[in-house]
């Protein structure tokens, strides 16, 4: 029963198998090699458009790295206050960005909404060199409460966004899941929504590491590769990033693991509404589930094994744990195995 994080999980077999075969012979250095270019063909048909892809090792670097390409003197980051950026980043896109700095929003649910965006923004007029000036916003889908934005929930944001003349990045560290979870296409909830930039996210599902940065005008993308190496991430093997990509985006490969890892969260879900000692904070989109255990249950869980996190209500909107209750997060993946929900769900009853 290990519902730590999807972090915690292998790679896909096809995925190692593809990391192998690219392991033999020799290919240009540096990004310069075919299954590199063959990918950013790939990512331009998955979007429907011409993109640039730029390949990085985690999520944080592509989330600070995109964030500090968009930078201003004394920028402004608007995302939400649990965003990982905010909360999970070590302070890496201020630290990219020159100093930028973020400005959370506690909107429920984990998301930002276009009336508190447009409020924040006011906060920092254009004459008013003592507060700094917007840069840039930024949400996650999922997001941190395992939420998914609708495309007109995107769009709604974007076009505040875009009032205030801000590019909109989107940290799509488990975007397959919000596409599965949304039932939509990829370029339904990002560039056609009014994003600018996306973090696309491999590792969590089934990637050994590659992560992505995509621009949606490849024109914006200018420039960007020299924030990539200077902070490190252009691979000297670019081929071996290439080759998960290209093995999880091959006959929509991606979209069958975040859509395993899904199913299962939406069985661990059902499992917790009917059980006795849990109650479900919130209906995942994906494959995140917040619930409340009994502090019982809790131990019997943690008895038997049960690997996963305690986590902050703050931003989840949910209300704080009752007594004698502790709120936790679960997180599946394409490796959870129906006979984990049953054993954790048994263990709740
Ligand atoms: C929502 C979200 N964004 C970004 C990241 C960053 O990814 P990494 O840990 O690879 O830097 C994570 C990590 O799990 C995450 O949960
Ligand atoms: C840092 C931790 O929150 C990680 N991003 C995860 O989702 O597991």
């Amino acid at each position: 029963m290990i519902f730590a994080s999807d972090n915690w999980t292998g790679a896909s077999p096809q995925v190692a198998e593809a990391l192998l075969v690219a392991a033999g012979g020799y290919a240009p250095a540096y990004g310069g090699d075919p299954l590199s270019a063959d990918v950013a063909a790939a990512m331009s048909r998955l979007f429907e458009r011409e993109v640039s892809v730029s390949f990085v090792g985690t999520g944080t670097a592509a989330n600070a790295l995109a964030l500090a390409h968009v930078a201003r003197p004394a920028g402004v980051i608007f995302c939400h206050s649990t965003a990982h950026i905010a909360a999970d980043e070590a302070g890496a896109p201020e630290f990219l960005s020159g100093g930028g700095r973020l400005h959370g929003i506690t909107g429920a649910k984990g998301k930002l909404t276009p009336e508190m965006l447009e409020a924040a923004i006011g906060l920092y007029p254009p004459e008013a060199v003592f507060h700094g000036q917007p840069a840039s916003v930024s949400i996650s889908q999922l997001t941190e409460a395992g939420t998914a934005y609708s495309a007109d929930e995107v769009s709604a944001i974007a076009v505040v966004a875009k009032a205030a003349g801000l590019p909109l990045h989107m940290d799509g560290a488990r975007f397959a899941n919000a596409v599965v979870g949304l039932g939509v296409t990829p370029a339904d909830i990002t560039w056609r929504a009014g994003v600018d930039m996306l973090s696309f996210g491999g590792s969590k599902n089934g990637c050994f590491a590659a992560e992505a940065v995509i621009f949606f005008d490849p024109e914006k993308a200018k420039g960007f590769d020299f924030q990539r190496k200077r902070a490190g991430h252009v691979f000297s093997k670019s081929r071996f990033i290439a080759a998960q990509f290209a093995a999880y985006l091959a006959r929509d490969h991606w979209l069958d693991l975040a859509r395993h890892a899904n199913d299962m969260a939406r069985l661990l879900a059902d499992g917790i509404e009917a059980a006795r000692e849990a109650r479900l904070a919130l209906s995942p989109d994906g494959n995140e589930v917040f619930a409340f255990l009994s502090r019982d249950a809790d131990q019997r869980l943690k008895s038997a094994g049960a690997l996963y996190y305690p986590w902050p209500a703050s931003g989840l909107g949910v209300g704080e744990a009752g007594e004698g209750e502790v709120l936790v997060r679960l997180v599946t993946s394409f490796r959870t195995a129906p006979n984990e929900i049953d054993q954790f769900v048994g263990l709740i009853d």
